[in-house]
């Protein structure tokens, strides 16, 4: 998989994925990231990407022209590539929407700074979306959770790859609790189960603790969750136990 990141920092996207499961997937050829600078698509001896508002206004606006050139160049290299631009005027990038991109072959990113893209360049975007109700310098920190989210549920990149279906949200709930060595850390044990090796009890248990935590932490993601019969027992159980 590809991922074309078009920003006025590219060195940025040097170091956040060097050594990490996602450098070891660059390594084998699994995923690709490539940072474009945006000034390579600026005219003149200035090469200026922005210019003041019209109609007046605090700082600087991204000018179109640059931009896209820039998506028309990457699109005739991936021309099936969805072109995204990260702001926080977009839809909710969520589990759900990094599976969806995880099936692209190739993806175009648009980072932009000052005040914004010049409106005109969203003709040329296909999905805009945000990590979170909240303003950042740039939209290269958002592009860098998008890509880490996508690129490892890129098959083979996680290797085991159980891991990324028992991730958070995957099955619409929270994840149960981890535990490893040692079997007791400051007097606080390992719950028994984890050591029965019965597995069926465990994945019980691990599913009961799943529906218990959503239910305590997160409430609204249980109204889009399949529930078994099972489920249903053991959160009214879990809702009880709440209630005391
Ligand atoms: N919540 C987010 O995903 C998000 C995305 C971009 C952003 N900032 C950039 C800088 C200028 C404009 O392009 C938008 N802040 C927050």
């Amino acid at each position: 998989m590809k991922f074309e990141v078009v920003t006025l920092f590219p060195e940025m996207f040097d170091s956040p994925f060097a050594g990490s499961i996602i450098g070891k997937a660059v390594a084998k050829g699994l995923v690709q990231i490539t940072a474009h600078p945006l000034r390579d698509w600026a005219e003149g001896r200035h090469q200026v990407t922005d210019d003041t508002p019209y109609g007046g206004g605090d700082g600087m606006v991204m000018k179109p022209e640059p931009l896209c050139r820039a998506i028309q160049s990457l699109k005739q290299q991936h021309p099936r590539a969805r072109v995204l631009m990260m702001s926080p005027q977009g839809q909710r990038f969520t589990q759900q929407r990094a599976a969806q991109l995880a099936e692209e072959e190739s993806l175009i990113f648009l980072c932009g700074r000052y005040e914004g893209f010049d409106e005109r360049v969203r003709s040329y975007v296909d999905e805009e979306y945000s990590i979170g109700d909240f303003v950042l310098t740039g939209g290269e920190l958002p592009a860098m959770v998008i890509i880490d989210a996508v690129a490892r549920l890129v098959p083979g990149v996680l290797g085991s790859q159980g891991s990324a279906e028992a991730d958070s949200f995957s099955d619409g709930l929270l994840e149960h609790p981890h535990y490893t060595r040692p079997a007791e850390f400051e007097g606080r044990k390992v719950p028994e189960v984890l050591l029965s090796g019965d597995h069926a009890r465990i994945a019980a248990w691990r599913r009961s603790q799943q529906l218990l935590r959503t239910l305590q932490r997160r409430p609204d993601l249980l109204e889009h969750v399949s529930l078994t019969e099972q489920d249903r027992v053991e959160l009214e159980q879990h809702r009880q136990m709440l209630r005391q």
